[in-house]
């Protein structure tokens, strides 16, 4: 568990504390896939580079398992960060290194001097990320999704129960990134490491974190299942991301339906819901009429979903509606002046 107590931080400027994070407490549990959302300047690269004291905070407890971090001496850190692997943006690696070389750094650096060892686990680490092929290459002849595979190997190479994702998919194109997510998502279920991942697209959170907090100017504004969140979007600033996150035929769910006779909902389909026939059913009996406006079909991490936008009427639509909250289905009503309706 990595545990933020009552932790802010500030930084000196111009010998003023100017505040990059608001006080907050967060946990963040073993084995899990946390992503941390924000515009620029929310405060997301300073948050998770607290994680590793990279920054320390300027107040509160860290804790990852038992370890107080703020407590421990240099040599301890070194100890604990070893525990620690991070992958960036722009991939950091040593350009005049080879790939298998760039592996094999931290082993290096944590003392490994057996050059049987280090070759074993390089080799490993390479097969692991689909790279075996290209040990002897150098960074500059590895393509953006390559190169980001020899940061996630190197980040691996030390056995560390915690990675952390700093933008990491940042860079690459919409595929690149998508099988480098598929990478990170393999990751944390086959070793069962903790992932923190910093993004500032809701898409990506979609498709690997469990859970995820919403970051705005400094504060936490909303934190929970990716589920909840994205199919419940209760601030503002999430509104926007799940917005962004939507293809363009979804935006039709933020058009004004004054227009449209009968009621307006929302419902949301999780999991079997999403295939079981309630909606046709639920209209026979009740002989309501619904007229769909918007909806989609896809997947958050490995949970099918579905959205429906449909105005409904009839004399039993309250009746029909209890009976499809029954089926398991999740129904919000729109109204066209309701503000999270709004672009
Ligand atoms: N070393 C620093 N010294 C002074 N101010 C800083 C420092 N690092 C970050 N800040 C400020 O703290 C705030 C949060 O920055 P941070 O880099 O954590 O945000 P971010 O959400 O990661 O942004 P981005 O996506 O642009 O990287 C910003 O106002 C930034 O200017």
């Amino acid at each position: 568990m990595i545990r933020f107590q009552d932790v802010h931080k500030s930084y000196r400027v111009d010998g003023k504390d100017v505040p990059a994070l608001q006080p907050f407490s967060l946990d963040i549990a073993d084995g899990e896939v946390f992503g941390i959302i924000g515009h620029s300047g929310a405060g997301k690269s300073t948050l998770i580079r607290l994680i590793n004291l990279l920054e320390r905070p300027s107040g509160g407890r860290i804790q990852i398992g038992d370890v107080d971090m703020t407590t421990l001496s240099d040599a301890q850190l070194r100890q604990q960060r070893q525990r620690i692997g991070m992958i960036f943006q722009h991939f950091n690696l040593l350009a005049s290194q080879t790939v298998a070389e760039n592996v094999a750094f931290p082993l290096r650096l944590a003392g490994e001097r057996d050059a049987m060892a280090i070759r074993s686990r390089v080799d490993e680490l390479l097969a692991r990320v689909g790279l075996s092929a290209h040990a002897g290459k150098y960074p500059s002849q590895l393509s953006g999704g390559q190169k980001q595979r020899v940061g996630i190997a190197r980040a691996l190479a030390n056995r560390p129960a915690i990675l952390l994702c700093d933008e990491a998919t940042s860079a690459l194109d919409p595929q690149t990134t998508a099988s480098v997510l598929d990478l990170l998502a393999q990751i944390n279920r086959e070793l069962k490491l903790t992932v923190v991942l910093i993004t500032h697209e809701m898409d990506v959170v979609r498709r690997v974190c469990d859970r995820v907090a919403v970051l705005d100017a400094g504060a936490i504004v909303e934190n929970g299942p990716v589920a909840d969140v994205f199919l419940h979007p209760r601030h503002a600033t999430t509104r926007r991301f799940v917005n962004e996150a939507l293809p363009e035929e979804a935006a039709g769910e933020q058009a004004p339906f004054a227009h449209v006779p009968g009621r307006i909902l929302r419902l949301s389909f999780r999991g079997d819901a999403t295939w079981t026939p309630a909606l046709g059913r639920v209209a026979r009996e009740t002989g309501v009429d619904f007229n769909i406006l918007a909806g989609r079909i896809d997947r958050i991490k490995d949970l099918p979903y579905g959205q429906l936008t449909l105005a409904m009427q009839g004399d039993r639509v309250d009746d029909a509606l209890a009976h499809l909250r029954q089926a398991g289905i999740e129904i919000e009503e729109v109204t066209a002046s309701s503000p999270e309706h709004r672009a």
